[in-house]
């Protein structure tokens, strides 16, 4: 895990946005590649190593709305099938936030359609990371309530950065938001399933 950090180090939160399927010059080629389909999510991808850093890039709070969730299942997607892509490092771009969670918007005045739309975006994005057949790992670099706290939990690993002003955790009942049943029984309450 360690090893994987440093990786995440070496790769560096340096990434040039914008592209799809880029190769770094001269002599990284076919070695380093970033995607992202609409800058929301960025990912490095380091084929010498098999480690992606994928992160989340949706300022001001990284806000998982429909968009962002889309492209982060697309992402994982393209990962899982790269046979060199082996782990998985999962952070924020953004200095002081990993995630802000759920953006409450997609569930205010919106139709039933499109709330439906919007949680089985969010039901997806869980499942990817929760079912991924890499290793994963959550950087939590900032602050983490709600969604940022199980997109954590859903890692195989995590470590966070080392502040006392970050938080992590799960709010969402303080906002009327009931977690899911298929996120409590599977992650929450996992001895339901041993
Ligand atoms: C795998 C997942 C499966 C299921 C999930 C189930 C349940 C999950 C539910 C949720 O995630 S509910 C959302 C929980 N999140 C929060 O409660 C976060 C609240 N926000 C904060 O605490 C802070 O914003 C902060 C993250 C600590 C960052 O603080 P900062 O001072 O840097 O920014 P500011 O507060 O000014 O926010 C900027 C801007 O963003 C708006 N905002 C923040 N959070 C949300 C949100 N969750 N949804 C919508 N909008 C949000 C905030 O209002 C500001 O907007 P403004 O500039 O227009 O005022």
């Amino acid at each position: 895990m360690a090893a994987l950090l440093k990786q995440s180090a070496r790769l560096g939160l340096s990434g040039r946005h914008g592209q799809v399927f880029c190769r770094l010059p001269w002599a990284l080629s076919f070695q380093r590649y970033m995607f992202n389909a609409n800058k929301k999510i960025l990912v490095e991808m380091d084929k010498s190593t098999g480690v992606a850093l994928m992160k989340m890039a949706n300022p001001p709070v990284n806000l998982l709305n429909l968009e962002t969730l889309t492209e982060f299942a697309i992402s994982m997607e393209k990962l899982e099938l790269d046979k060199d892509c082996k782990g998985l490092i999962l952070t924020s771009s953004l200095s002081k936030v990993f995630t802000a969670g759920l953006d409450i918007m997609e569930m205010c005045g919106k139709s039933p359609e499109h709330v439906t739309e919007f949680w089985r975006a969010v039901q997806e994005m869980w499942l990817k990371l929760y079912g991924s057949n890499l290793v994963t790992i959550a950087a939590i670099n900032g602050f983490s309530p709600g969604a940022g706290c199980l997109m954590a939990l859903a890692c195989d690993y995590r470590i966070m950065a080392d502040n006392v002003k970050y938080s992590i955790g799960l709010n969402e009942t303080q906002l009327g938001i009931v977690a899911p049943f298929w996120l409590v029984t599977r992650e929450l309450r996992p001895s339901l399933f041993s």
